[in-house]
């Protein structure tokens, strides 16, 4: 996630990277969202033979990690698998020190006085080094991979070697940034997701029902073609997300004074925008804590403020992995429901959130999964 002011850096950065979401690119990794979410079926069917509950954020967070890997850089890295990954660890590391720095006095730190001189510093930068070599071999790999589809990575390469204005830190800093924003925030989703379902019986039938209906009795994976036909499911993940938003909140620094009633807000001021609270905002979702999917549907949704419901943020510096996500969530989450039922104890609720930059369960998600 980004911070800061439509600099010409960023403009620069964007217009570099929006090709490698084009829609008809997308469509090509379903095959890559598929063939993850049947690792991660077959690692849940394994942990059920000695257990009915299963924390499964860790394991989803490991499955979008996989994903964005090969997605976007053509790197199978298999965490799934190999589920000590010093990586994952590294992403979860460096998230919490941020958020802790953010929240201290190391915030009004200057970046070199932060990292060289404090002892917390210092660790945080030995995390971010290790994101660095992760994104590093990634960069060194690609030099075998000649010829395999890696989308987001190829179009760096091939822009630094047209002579563009783009230097070997700027392709490391565009990895680690969709590293980064690209897995956490989903899994993040479609952990939230599964909870909803878990504590809301009636809402998992009917999404169930709806996935049957598309796919019959065929195991059929999921395609592009099937998403138009899923409305339930999709007004369920947008009442998901609305009220765990993976994103909760994000800044913005202003480049030009605003006037707000009696108040002026001056240039440079850091301002804050809530998206929990927005959505959260009972004017204009009534009885605001429920977990209520019809609201998303065609007729309630007419004449609902454009910007009352934005979890990928909005305007042009709005989230630019936005339809890649939904594409993934979905086709995990049609692959789950296919073949697990959901539902949870009442004694590990309510599932706590953290406040850092993405809204995580606190505690992980522990569900009890039986087979349909
Ligand atoms: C449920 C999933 C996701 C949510 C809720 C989400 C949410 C957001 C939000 C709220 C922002 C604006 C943040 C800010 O302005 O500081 C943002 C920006 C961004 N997101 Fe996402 N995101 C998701 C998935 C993804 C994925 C999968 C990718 C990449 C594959 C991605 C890449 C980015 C990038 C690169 C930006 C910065 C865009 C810019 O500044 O121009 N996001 N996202």
């Amino acid at each position: 996630m980004s911070n800061g002011s439509r600099s010409e850096k960023w403009k620069k950065d964007r217009r570099l990277v929006t090709p490698a979401f084009h829609f008809q690119i997308l469509g090509d990794f379903f095959d890559v969202f598929n063939r993850n979410a049947a690792i991660l079926i077959d690692q849940i069917v394994n942990r059920l033979v000695d257990n009915k509950e299963i924390d499964v954020f860790p394991m989803i967070s490991r499955c979008t990690l996989d994903i964005i890997s090969e997605a976007a850089m053509g790197i199978k890295i298999n965490t799934q698998i190999d589920s000590d990954s010093e990586y994952i660890k590294a992403v979860d590391r460096v998230q919490e020190m941020t958020r802790a720095r953010f929240y201290s006095a190391y915030g009004l730190l200057p970046d070199w006085i932060y990292f060289l001189l404090t002892r917390n510093g210092r660790k945080h930068r030995k995390y971010i080094q290790i994101l660095h070599a992760f994104s590093m071999k990634v960069n060194f790999l690609t030099l075998f991979f000649i010829g395999k589809r890696r989308p987001f990575l190829d179009l760096l390469l091939e822009t630094a070697r047209e002579g563009a204005d783009l230097s070997e830190a700027d392709i490391l800093s565009q990895v680690d940034n969709f590293m980064f924003a690209g897995h956490d925030t989903t899994s993040t989703a479609i952990t939230w997701f599964l909870y909803c379902m878990a504590t809301h019986q009636e809402d998992q039938e009917r999404v169930y029902e709806e996935i049957q209906e598309c796919f019959g009795d065929s195991d059929r994976p999921c395609a592009l073609e099937d998403l138009h036909k899923l409305k339930y499911l999709e007004c369920c993940m947008k009442e998901s997300i609305r009220l765990h938003p993976s994103v909760a909140n994000f800044r913005r620094q202003i480049s030009e004074q605003v006037q707000l009633d009696d108040y002026t807000i001056p240039v440079g001021a850091s301002i804050s925008v809530q998206i929990y609270a927005l959505h959260h905002n009972e004017e204009v979702f009534t009885d605001p804590s429920s977990f209520k999917p019809e609201r998303f549907q065609f007729e309630q949704s007419i004449g609902r403020h454009p910007f009352a419901f934005i979890p990928f943020s909005a305007g042009p510096r709005n989230c630019i992995g936005q339809k890649y996500a939904v594409y993934e969530e979905k086709a995990i989450l049609v692959a789950l429901l296919r073949k697990f039922h959901f539902a949870i104890d009442a004694r590990h609720l309510p599932i706590k959130e953290t406040h850092g930059i993405i809204m995580k369960p606190a505690n992980g998600m522990p569900l009890s999964i039986t087979l349909r």
